[in-house]
């Protein structure tokens, strides 16, 4: 294993902290250590609006988990969404709303959230992203396996609203790759992508056969500027923003011409509340494609040397290079479009534009 698959791979162990998958068996909700404000413990219940949704976010403190939880409380209210993980929390997340401790192989822990939180919709973002999933498989099968037999156990006996992401990881090198339909073959190549094949299929088979009202969205590799991504293949195109703006350089493990389908956080997030929002009638699939652009390493460095031209590139591709070039490099999500009227707002050079104007004054760069 390459210099730079380790280091993310040890970040990632880092960030998921010491007392991570240690499967608790008793039921206490706790922070995970950190002090918790008096003002958000004891919120009246009155605060809750019945009229909308309970949502509980598993994984919440991730790339994804933030955002989503910020554009929930925007749309539903602040006590309506609980965010949880098993990472101790920061004060400004403690300080937004509530959090949870939750571990997602602890069973009877998430029926006491539920039952105690009166929580309507999951929406389950823990997991062990690809890079990081093939280097501990034994874990990534027992929090992307396991963990997903537990949200779907649960929808089922608490009639939940159950969300859980897929990829474009789900496919695999006998897939078409440009485009990749909804509907094809799925032979995937990772532990990661096994567990979502899996993800999709039980999920569907809980929707038919219980009715639980299962949907997933396959997302492309998702870039954000407030939020570092867990450990994926697709995370070159967010540490070269990063790069370009401290070092001026960058060291890409991916090809040069490695396309792979890509969107800004925003359009991911306002997918999954769309998608979530629309009528069961409209949806002729559970599981649907979301595309907003597609780019290799080298058309990405294109366009950030419009705001850092000095940026220098070198390419060292390793063990991410294998699992890039066995993905899609154009969805088809021609059914989300038809189906609950999907559209993407960001294109390569708004999103090159959106990060810097982000991350400029975040490291004093005029
Ligand atoms: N980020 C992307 O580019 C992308 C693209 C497609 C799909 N997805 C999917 O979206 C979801 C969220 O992705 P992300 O990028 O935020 O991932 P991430 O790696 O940033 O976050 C995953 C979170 O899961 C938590 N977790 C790990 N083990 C857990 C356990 N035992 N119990 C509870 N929580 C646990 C971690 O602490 C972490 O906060 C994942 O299912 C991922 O597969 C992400
Ligand atoms: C693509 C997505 O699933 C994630 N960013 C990964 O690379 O693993």
């Amino acid at each position: 294993m390459l210099a730079s698959l380790r280091r993310t791979v040890q970040t990632a162990v880092e960030k998921l902290g010491a007392r991570s998958y240690v499967v608790s068996t008793g039921s206490m909700k706790f922070n995970g250590g950190a002090a918790e404000p008096e003002s958000d413990r004891d919120e009246p219940v009155s605060e809750i609006n019945p009229d909308v949704p309970r949502i509980l976010i598993t994984g919440s403190l991730g790339q994804l988990g933030t955002g989503l939880a910020k554009v929930l409380r925007g749309k539903y209210g602040k006590q309506q969404i609980i965010m949880s993980d098993i990472m101790k929390a920061p004060r400004h997340i403690l300080e937004s709303g509530p959090y949870l401790y939750a571990d997602i192989l602890d069973f009877k822990n998430l029926q006491e959230i539920i039952v105690n939180e009166r929580v309507d919709w999951l929406i389950h973002f823990s997991a062990l992203l690809s890079a990081v999933g093939e280097v501990n498989i034994p874990l990534a099968m027992r929090v992307n396996i396991e963990g997903l037999h537990n949200v779907l156990e649960l929808s089922k006996q608490y009639q939940l609203k159950l969300f859980v992401p897929s990829t474009i990881g789900a496919f695999g090198p006998d897939s078409p790759r440009n485009p990749t339909p909804d509907l094809t073959i799925q032979r995937p190549r990772t532990i990661y992508g096994v567990s979502k094949v899996h993800a999709e299929l039980m999920g569907e088979y809980y929707n038919h056969r219980f009715g639980v009202d299962f949907r997933s969205l396959r997302f492309p590799g998702i870039i954000s500027a407030d939020t570092n991504p867990g450990g994926g293949t697709t995370d070159y195109a967010v540490q070269i923003f990063h790069d370009a703006l401290t070092t001026g350089k960058h060291e890409c493990y991916l090809k040069p011409d490695c396309r792979l389908p890509m969107m800004y956080i925003d359009d991911c997030l306002r997918a999954l509340s769309e998608y979530m929002e629309s009528p069961q009638e409209l949806l002729r699939y559970r599981t649907y494609n979301v595309h907003a652009m597609s780019f290799s390493p080298e058309e990405l460095v294109e366009e950030v040397r419009k705001h850092v031209p000095h940026l220098e590139v070198t390419y060292k591709p390793d063990g991410r290079q294998n699992i890039a070039e066995a993905w899609p490099q154009v969805f088809d999500d021609s059914g989300a479009r038809r189906d609950w009227n999907w559209e993407h707002r960001y294109n390569l050079s708004h999103l090159c534009e959106i990060m810097f104007n982000y991350l400029k004054p975040k490291y004093g760069v005029k």
